[in-house]
């Protein structure tokens, strides 16, 4: 992905006019398969300049696909009066300075942190061992499992990166899974166990909470069973996942 930055520097009482040609250029940035997002802001200090940044799927696409494909002539026709108002029009590329403030509180946190997964996952291992369809894929599990399977759960939902730093990460999770030929009967038992855990601990049960933990659930449990199976060729490295809060952000009256 690349961004590109244009600022332009719109004259005293041409703002409406700049924003409403904006409004329907925009359709075309929507209606774009190469771009990935956008948004134009008006300085505060000085309500002559704008910033629009628009997220590319790479700058090749942009330049080629974007500008040579049908939707370009509709986006110039609304935009080429203020091209002489344009001071600066740039890709760049993105680094790995990012992240989100903490105006949001993590998944993790909000769950309780680390100690509220180990609660979670004492439960759910007592609940797998008493089941006859997941108990006996968990018959010679080591007793630290609980623990972690919680480890890696805190890092998924925004905790620190212990499995990562003490246990090896996704790769021996992956190795974990390895060979296992998971079915779908045992994946959908194992993810109704952990909801039932959930429950039996209380972790909190807000709507938005439980439908992004749910959704992690659901991805991860599926790639489990993907992974698990006989001829499966998974990648062997690749970053712990981190799940985010989905479209509905945390609900706080
Ligand atoms: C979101 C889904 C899942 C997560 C986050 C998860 C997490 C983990 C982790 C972290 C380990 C390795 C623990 C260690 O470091 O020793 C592991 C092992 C294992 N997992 Fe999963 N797992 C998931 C889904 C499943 C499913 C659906 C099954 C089977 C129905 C399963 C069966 C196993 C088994 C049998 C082991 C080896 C246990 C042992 O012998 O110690 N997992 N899992």
């Amino acid at each position: 992905m690349i961004v590109e930055y244009i600022r332009y520097r719109i004259p005293v009482g041409g703002s409406d006019a700049f924003e409403a040609a904006y409004q329907t250029a925009a359709l075309s940035l929507a209606a774009a398969p190469q771009c990935v997002d956008y948004e134009l802001s008006r300085c505060v200090d000085d309500p002559a300049c704008y910033v629009l940044r628009i997220t590319w799927t790479s700058a090749k696409d942009h330049l080629e696909g974007f500008r040579g494909g049908e939707l370009f002539p509709a986006f110039l026709a609304q935009i080429s009066p203020y091209i002489d108002a344009i001071e600066e029009m740039r890709h760049y590329e993105r680094t790995a300075v990012r992240g989100r403030g903490g105006s949001t509180p993590k998944l993790y946190e909000w769950a309780g942190g680390a100690e509220a997964f180990e609660r979670l996952t004492e439960r759910f291992y007592e609940l797998v061992k008493g089941d006859d369809l997941v108990g006996p894929l968990f018959a010679g599990m080591d007793p630290d499992h609980p623990r972690y399977v919680a480890m890696w759960l805190s890092e998924v939902f925004g905790g620190p990166a212990r499995y990562t730093g003490e246990r090896g990460g996704y790769p021996h999770m992956l190795r974990m899974h390895l060979g296992k030929a998971i079915t779908e009967e045992r994946r959908r038992r194992w993810a109704s166990l952990l909801m039932d855990a959930a429950d039996d601990v209380g972790l909190p049960d807000d709507p938005e909470f439980r439908a992004a933990f749910t959704g992690y659930i659901e991805w991860g449990t599926r790639l489990a069973l993907a992974n698990s199976q006989p001829n499966a060729t998974p990648p062997p490295t690749a970053p712990v996942p981190h799940w985010d809060w989905g479209i509905a952000p945390p609900y706080r009256p």
